[in-house]
């Protein structure tokens, strides 16, 4: 059984990967990323390895470093760490799992496996509790991302009976707009303690009425703190102001979704905030272009995002 862990709740910041001007992992800059995601995002726990960390461009060997790298310099200063170790081999997804466990991680998370894809449910949970076997003292989250392995079995139905199958259980990490299938998965799981983590940044305020614990996100990285404000006053019952909070975080989502955003725009956007240089990504993905780190900066810079101090008297329409 899994060791009783505190519930995974609040934000948790899916760790970009930062890499060198030659495509090999920059481990020198992940104690200072550390730092600021705690001091300057209020951003506590960290989800490693998984889409915005590159977890499937990374060798193995890579994952076991980067993973390892965060537990140490997290050690102290994190909350929880959770390490991604999904893979299409069941085979490296194990390996990685008990290497989880090994280096003391919080929690392992899995997605579907997209090339020989699982076709129903019960061929899916196969595969995860063959994955959850390898490290069975550690809380178990499935990471459902259809957009991303094609694999579009519905979570609700996924979360029937998961415990019986997988004692390690522990959530969801619900990368996906469908707040129909979040909604109910919540609904029929009531009674039981799972961490409901969304995965959709520009929505959470929907998926915390519909009873969300907590998000994964990319934007937490560098928005962390905008985020951790209309937690706070969602907690506090303030519907407006969380509302406020929301709409200027979609503002700056929905100007960069509409410029094209994915992982490349997000390590340059987290470049530009916090300072610490996140170097490309690897191929197949390119660098962002230079006009969308432009027209990024002047975004962030009109909506007082980035910490620049002559800015605050030509603030048009500021979300502080
Ligand atoms: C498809 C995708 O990358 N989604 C992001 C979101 O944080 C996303 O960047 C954000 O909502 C903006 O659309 C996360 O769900 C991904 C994530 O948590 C991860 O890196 O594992």
């Amino acid at each position: 059984m899994a060791s009783q862990k505190k519930k995974l709740q609040g934000l948790v910041a899916a760790t970009i990967t930062p890499m060198t001007e030659h495509g090999e992992i920059n481990f020198s800059v992940i104690g200072q990323y550390v730092d600021y995601l705690v001091e300057e995002q209020g951003v506590k726990n960290i989800f490693v390895n998984g889409t915005t960390g590159e977890g499937l461009s990374l060798s193995v060997s890579e994952r076991r470093q980067v993973a390892e790298e965060w537990m140490t310099k997290g050690r102290n200063k994190l909350d929880q760490v959770v390490i991604h170790v999904g893979a299409l081999s069941l085979k490296e997804s194990q390996e990685l799992a008990r290497h989880a466990a090994e280096i003391g991680a919080d929690g392992i998370a899995v997605i579907a496996p997209f090339f020989l894809k699982p076709w129903n449910k019960d061929v899916l949970i196969n595969f995860l509790k063959e994955v959850a076997a390898a490290a069975p003292a550690l809380p178990f989250y499935y990471y459902h991302i259809p957009a991303l392995t094609g694999v579009k079995i519905r979570a609700e139905e996924l979360l029937d009976g998961i415990q019986e199958k997988i004692p390690t259980f522990q959530g969801l990490k619900f990368s996906d707009t469908d707040l129909l299938d979040f909604g109910q998965c919540v609904d029929q799981n009531r009674e039981r303690q799972f961490a409901f983590l969304f995965g959709v940044d520009e929505q959470l305020l929907s998926a915390l009425v519909m009873g969300a614990t907590g998000a994964v996100g990319s934007t937490y990285n560098y928005l962390g703190k905008k985020t951790n404000q209309m937690l706070e006053a969602f907690e506090r019952k303030d519907f407006s102001s969380a509302l406020n909070h929301q709409f200027c975080i979609q503002r700056f989502i929905n100007f960069v979704l509409k410029l094209g955003f994915g992982v490349s725009q997000t390590k340059a956007i987290m470049t530009l905030v916090s300072g610490i240089p996140m170097g490309p990504p690897r191929p197949p993905l390119q660098r962002a272009s230079r006009e969308f780190i432009d027209e990024a900066k002047a975004r962030l810079e009109s909506l007082d995002f980035l910490s620049s101090t002559d800015l605050k008297d030509r603030n048009l329409e500021s979300c502080s």
